[in-house]
């Protein structure tokens, strides 16, 4: 049967509205957040794990590759196809159940983040990890990127709170991965659907802290915000959320909303502490402020919840703030070790200066992990500019012992990048895994993985299992 009779069917077997085969339909599902991809051939919006395995048999008749796709708030391609595929988007899979005695959430793929923490509330329990996108993002891209976001440097990252999954393989059969020897749930976090369709997540929730202190300091050079933040940190303080703008982030979040931010400070740090004893955040949060003031910081402390929202709001605004100062951007998600950060950050803005784009530099620096952004306007800059830049930050972080990504994964846009992150032996032992999983290279291919050949790569040779 042909491509088009094969979607056609599933469209008879699934029900009208749950599969869209017009290209105009099919076009919004080529994006994620800021890359484009390839127009997908089908896109299936399932409702139930059978309808999943409907779609994958489907795709495999008709010989075409499956992208698995959540909300597309992602920021490395993730989602967007790299070649024309049968798209699964998971919205309409929104399931979810609170078990409070287990502390436990059971949740669909196309969970919204915060709706876990929302439904977990009632029973004084929330679910920890809060990606900047978590008003948008589902569960199901979560575990795809492994996403992290502020609180993740106390609390982890996304694949710390899996207890079991539920996914659907290459071939459409069902599994109930969980956690321990073989740890196939884990393989499947940060896989970027290329090993198969994560359907549902059993999550571990927590009670959440009881009491929460913010400050913000800022500081006069890059070097002396690094020192303190090392200093907090070896003097015992674990805070909840660890913050970092540099001035070109502070300025554009200055110049967007006005908030009295510092804008003659070369760094800014906002910071969370939280616990069940008060007495205990506020020691905390003393030795914090001592650290930075001992590195020359200023530090103003929020008096009051308002205060403190007031503070995040900045963090919170640097994403559309971005967006008022050139229309597109090209999104780095290193993360190096802590010791390295300000020789990073200044290796960045020297590698970046001679091509003459704004580049923003903020993150989550507790774990080292930092978002340099090109800012560009593709109606006149030269995206070979832009991409060659990207590289060269890439090999910054490489080069100071970091990785490429440290929770927006490698997508498309890094993909060039993986032959020089990792070590011929590794990129096989990859390939060992997907090839075990996905041998026919159906799931998502030309994403994450290096190309086969282990060597610097600087377009896409999209085929199937490229
Ligand atoms: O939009 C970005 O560049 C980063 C998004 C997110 O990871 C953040 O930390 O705010
Ligand atoms: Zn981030």
């Amino acid at each position: 049967m042909t491509v088009t009779g094969e979607f056609a069917r599933l469209q008879r077997r699934l029900g009208g509205d749950k599969v869209l085969l017009r290209p105009a339909e099919c076009s919004s599902y080529r994006y994620d957040a800021i890359q484009f991809g390839t127009r997908p051939l089908a896109v299936v919006l399932p409702e139930t794990v059978e309808d999943v395995v409907e779609a994958v048999r489907a795709a495999r008749a008709a010989g075409v590759p499956v992208v698995g796709r959540g909300a597309a708030s992602g920021l490395s391609g993730g989602a967007a196809p790299a070649q024309p595929s049968l798209v699964v988007s998971f919205t309409r899979m929104t399931s979810l159940r609170i078990l409070p005695q287990r502390r436990e959430a059971v949740a669909q793929a196309g969970v919204v983040t915060l709706a876990v923490s929302e439904a977990a509330r009632p029973y004084g329990l929330m679910y920890p990890p809060d990606p900047a996108s978590l008003r948008t993002s589902t569960i199901g891209g979560n575990l795809g990127e492994n996403a992290g976001g502020p609180l993740c440097f106390k609390y982890g990252v996304t694949g710390d709170y899996v207890k079991a999954l539920q996914m659907v393989d290459a071939e459409g059969e069902i599994h109930h991965l969980s956690r321990g020897a073989y740890d196939l749930a884990g393989l499947l976090i940060g896989s970027e659907g290329t090993l198969g369709l994560i359907t549902e997540a059993t999550l571990r929730l927590v009670p959440p802290a009881q009491h929460t202190l913010t400050l913000q300091a800022s500081f006069g050079s890059v070097e002396a915000c690094a020192a303190a933040v090392s200093a907090a940190i070896s003097a015992g303080a674990v805070p909840a959320k660890l913050e970092f703008m540099d001035a070109a982030c502070i300025g554009a979040v200055e110049d967007y909303l006005n908030l009295g931010l510092p804008r003659h400070a070369a760094a800014l740090l906002l910071v969370d502490s939280d616990g069940d004893d008060p007495a205990q955040v506020e020691a905390e949060l003393a030795v914090v402020e001592a650290a930075f003031r001992a590195a020359g910081g200023e530090v103003r402390r929020a008096r009051n919840p308002q205060e403190a929202a007031a503070l995040w709001q900045a963090r919170r605004s640097v994403s559309p703030a971005l967006g008022r100062i050139r229309p597109a951007r090209m999104n780095e998600d290193i993360a190096v070790p802590r010791s390295q950060l300000a020789q990073v950050v200044a290796e960045i803005q020297a590698v970046a200066a001679p091509y003459g784009f704004p580049l923003v530099q903020f993150g989550h620096i507790g774990d080292g992990n930092l978002h340099p952004n090109i800012l560009f306007d593709p109606r006149q800059d030269d995206p070979a500019q832009v991409h060659e830049l990207a590289h060269r930050i890439a090999q910054v972080a490489l080069r100071h012992g970091g990785v490429l990504s440290g929770e927006h994964g490698i997508g498309s846009m890094k993909r060039a990048f993986m032959a020089e992150a990792v070590d011929p032996s590794t990129a096989a032992a990859y390939w060992a895994v997907k090839d075990a999983l996905d041998p026919a290279g159906r799931l998502n291919p030309a994403k994450l993985l290096p190309p086969r050949a282990a060597r610097p790569v600087r377009g896409e040779e999209p085929h199937v299992g490229a």
